[in-house]
């Protein structure tokens, strides 16, 4: 069991600047957790304290019932078991590829298997005698996971390490990396500000807002039932709508919609927003008894499109998505339909 808890991890720079505020995570033996959180939250805080390089003013840091920071304890990095995959240009330049992987494998005897297997596991068998100048990025950051794992860790740290990868690589080399993760079931965190890395890569999301986790729980879960209008937001293109709740249904400017957790059937009517995705919302043929709006602006993205929609009796305008192919033009009159379930926040 490596699994990683993090209770009540505080930490400042200074007197105005508390950048950790108890910050609370459990993250299951052999899961992937993704922490997502916008430039300035604390991510790379919380990583450096993970791996040693920082000690936390207050709360505990344990990795398979080890305690590795806490009150009166703090194991150094190089005793923490611990593999870190940092952002980039991360290989030493002067060891070729299998020099880079064996670096960290203290036992001589299975240094060469060890490296081997890794190599293998990154899909780079053969790539051993290579210079790091030699590969493409992400053949580099490839190397860098072998080499973070090749020591046997008791948890990996990813440290945003896809950023530095153009779009077109990013999108594979992190299916290998997750792909490699789960090969040998590490625990494993991955850092980042990028929500679809954050939503198609991880088994669970732990959201920092301001130092702590705003929520954490099952991409899916994270996407559909947010617990609130900025991790909504965050997490991806949101619909904000008023609406009152009565019996589990909620009534806007568009229609009804069922909501994830039903309000209770005898409470009053309950006043909020409520809270959709662009996805939800259909186009539908402009008639009497149907919603309906102005389109006002489209913006097409090859797979998708985001049409923007003035709706008669809301005062800001709505995202609805639809497939790759648009018909509609600005100025158009349409009817839109609501789809799914939402999620009510007072
Ligand atoms: N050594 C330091 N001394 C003082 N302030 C610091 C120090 N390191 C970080 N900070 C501040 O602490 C806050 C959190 O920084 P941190 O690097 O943990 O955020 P982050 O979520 O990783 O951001 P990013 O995504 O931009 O890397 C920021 O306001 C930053 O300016």
């Amino acid at each position: 069991m490596t699994d990683l808890q993090i209770k009540g991890l505080t930490k400042a720079y200074g007197p105005d600047m508390t950048v950790l505020q108890g910050l609370d995570l459990t993250v299951p033996s052999g899961s992937l957790a993704a922490v997502l959180g916008p430039s300035g939250c604390g991510k790379t805080t919380l990583l450096r304290i993970i791996a040693g390089f920082l000690r936390a003013d207050a709360g505990t840091v344990t990795v398979g019932g080890r305690t590795l920071t806490g009150p009166g304890t703090h194991i150094p990095p190089e005793r923490r078991r611990i593999g870190i995959v940092p952002q980039e240009g991360a290989l030493f330049p002067h060891l070729s590829v299998a020099g880079n992987v064996a670096f960290g494998v203290t036992d001589r005897a299975a240094r060469r298997r060890r490296t081997e297997e890794m190599l293998d596991l990154v899909g780079l068998a053969g790539y051993g005698d290579r210079m790091p100048h030699e590969l493409s990025g992400g053949q580099q950051q490839r190397v860098a996971l072998a080499r973070a794992l090749a020591p046997e860790p008791a948890l990996v740290l990813l440290d945003e390490p896809f950023n530095a990868l153009d779009s077109a690589l990013r999108a594979g080399v992190r299916a290998d990396v997750r792909a490699a993760l789960r090969d040998i079931g590490a625990t494993a965190v991955l850092v980042t500000h990028d929500q679809q890395e954050a939503l198609s890569m991880a088994d669970l999301v732990a959201v920092v807002r301001n130092g702590r986790v705003a929520q954490r729980g099952h991409p899916q879960d994270i996407y559909n039932r947010p617990a609130d209008p900025w991790v909504a937001g965050f997490v991806g293109d949101a619909v904000l709508l008023p609406g009152t709740a009565v019996n589990g249904t909620a009534t806007t400017a568009l229609g009804t919609v069922e909501l994830c957790e039903p309000t209770d059937a005898l409470a009053e009517a309950l006043q909020g927003t409520v809270l959709l995705r662009p996805e939800q919302l259909r186009l539908t043929e402009p008639g009497e008894a149907v919603p309906a709006g102005t389109v006002t602006d489209i913006r097409y993205y090859g797979h998708d499109a985001l049409i923007t929609v003035t709706v008669d009796d809301l005062d800001t305008p709505v995202d609805i998505r639809i497939g790759g192919h648009v018909t509609l033009r600005p100025g158009d009159r349409t009817g839109i339909r609501i789809t799914g379930q939402a999620t009510l926040h007072p």
